[in-house]
């Protein structure tokens, strides 16, 4: 639709034309803005450390540990730097170019061939990308023998730095019951001395492993699915009969862990993997006693790695 100068009236543009001008224009022959020069910078002329997409959607190929490519739902962020006297970005770049890449099966190695071309397509010095997905793994239960899907929320994130050197991360997360070891004592305590019958307090509890990998090395959601179930044992369950219910309380009893166990038993356990070059693990426990969650984070320490710098939590609340 043209507003037409002269007598006010709207002239209706007809689908014909209106294709036409836009098949004649072409994307070259329109204002550039992003392009355009640093005069028409606003605010401060200096570099920008991140710019670009947040949270596109589409469906992509991953494979599983056993080598079966399951079609799941992924939420992408692409950024790249940007340098001052520069305007902005073709922001449209970083999604063409993450979609040259939309039919092939992702794991943490293809990061790397995507980061090179969007600093290729975009022209710039830096780039990073976080692909986000729910990951179903089949869990047995712990006594009856069924067996349930259990959803983990899980991240692929690879940054290419200025000199092009490659970090590459892999996020998972492990929700679990958390026994407190205290509430245990008292009430065994309580129990024994004033043959009172009591239940300790557990909760629904959460921790977010961030590993980097180790150059050329891999890793399974799978593998990282081990790592925590060997670490804590306790689970949240999926197919529970009674049996099952039976079997997770013994199971609680057995491991009992404060939120500062939880993260040194973590630790323990990425730290004999090899294929991990740094971590960080911030659990939280949504504490059934108190109005508020206990947390903590524990890192491998690595010069230049994670730092434990500090964590708000709110991204874990379950
Ligand atoms: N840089 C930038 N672009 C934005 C922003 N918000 C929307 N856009 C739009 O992103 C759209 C796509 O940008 P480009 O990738 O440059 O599109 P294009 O110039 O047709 O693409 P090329 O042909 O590759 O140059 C443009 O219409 C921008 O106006 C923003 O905050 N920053």
């Amino acid at each position: 639709m043209m507003k037409d100068k002269k007598d006010n009236s709207i002239n209706l543009v007809s689908p014909k034309d209106f294709y036409g001008v836009a098949a004649n224009c072409g994307s070259s022959s329109l204002p550039d803005m992003q392009n355009a020069d640093s005069s028409q910078i606003k605010g401060a002329n200096v570099p920008i450390m991140q710019v670009g997409m947040h949270n596109f959607k589409l469906p992509l190929k991953f494979i599983s540990k056993d080598c079966e490519v399951r079609e799941l739902q992924a939420s992408v962020t692409g950024t790249v730097s940007l340098a001052s006297n520069s305007k902005g970005i073709n922001m449209s770049r970083i999604m063409r170019t993450f979609y040259d890449f939309k039919e092939r099966v992702f794991s943490p190695e293809i990061l790397s061939e995507i980061l090179r071309a969007m600093k290729k397509q975009v022209s710039t010095s830096r780039a990073g990308i976080k692909i986000s997905f729910q990951y179903p793994m089949k869990q047995k239960s712990l006594r009856s023998g069924l067996e349930g899907w259990q959803y983990y929320d899980c991240a692929y994130e690879a940054r290419l730095d200025d000199l092009d050197r490659l970090r590459r991360l892999v996020h998972f997360d492990f929700v679990y019951s958390s026994a407190c070891p205290c509430s245990a004592e008292l009430s065994e305590h309580a129990r024994i001395n004033r043959d009172i019958y009591c239940v300790p307090h557990s909760q629904r509890s959460k921790v977010r492993v961030s590993v980097e990998l180790a150059k050329g090395e891999t890793l399974f959601i799978e593998d990282l699915h081990a790592h925590c179930l060997n670490a804590l044992k306790t689970e949240t369950q999926v197919m529970v009969k009674r049996e099952d219910e039976q079997a997770f309380a013994e199971l609680n009893g057995a491991y009992v862990k404060f939120v500062e166990d939880a993260a040194r038993l973590i630790y323990a356990e990425l730290d004999k993997d090899s294929r991990i070059a740094d971590f960080e693990a911030a659990c939280i426990h949504l504490e059934s006693l108190h109005s508020h969650n206990a947390v903590s984070v524990i890192c491998k320490g690595k010069p230049g790695g994670f730092n434990a710098s500090f964590n708000d939590f709110s991204s874990l609340v379950c």
